[in-house]
């Protein structure tokens, strides 16, 4: 079912400067940040040679990484992002597993255009995982 990593999410309390370290530091191809009203984030994607690292701050009032930047003051790694052949084959299976899909279980469109999915921390070692059909 899962494929390759498509990205790593980290929450961050300042974008610029998180953009800076990745860009200046790191010396990373760091992308202009892109406001997703509809997930309540503020995305900047560092893209490397084999993966992806997303830098995510809270966008809104409802932002679902809010309470996590509140308990990781400093940012923190949020979750792996998978790709997958076929979202709708996938979550089913997963759910016929017991795994807790969230939201209302429909994938939405993500930060590049495709549907996604996350599945629950608790079910996943811990990890917040997001699916993404490429
Ligand atoms: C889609 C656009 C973009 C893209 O890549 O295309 C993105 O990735 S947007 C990313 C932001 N959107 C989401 O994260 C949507 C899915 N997330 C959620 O629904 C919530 O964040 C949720 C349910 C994972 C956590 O909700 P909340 O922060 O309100 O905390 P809870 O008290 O409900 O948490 C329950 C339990 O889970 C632990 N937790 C929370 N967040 C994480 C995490 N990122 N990784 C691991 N564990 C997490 C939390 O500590 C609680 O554990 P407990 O032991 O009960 O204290
Ligand atoms: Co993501």
């Amino acid at each position: 079912m899962i494929g390759k990593l498509n990205h790593v999410a980290i929450v961050v309390p300042d974008l610029a400067a998180a953009s800076a370290i990745y860009r200046d530091t790191l010396g990373g191809d760091v992308s202009e940040p892109v406001n997703l009203r509809e997930h309540g984030v503020t995305t900047v994607f560092v893209n490397l040679p084999n993966t992806k690292i997303e830098l995510l701050h809270p966008f809104g009032d409802d932002s679902p990484i809010a309470k996590f930047l509140e308990n990781n003051p400093s940012g923190g790694m949020h979750h792996v992002c998978y790709e997958v052949d076929d979202i709708l084959a996938a979550r089913d299976k997963l759910k016929a597993d017991g795994a807790r899909v969230l939201g209302d279980g429909d994938p939405k469109i993500g930060a590049h255009g495709k549907p996604v999915l996350f599945l629950h921390p608790k079910d996943f070692c811990g990890t917040l995982v997001e699916l993404e059909q490429v």
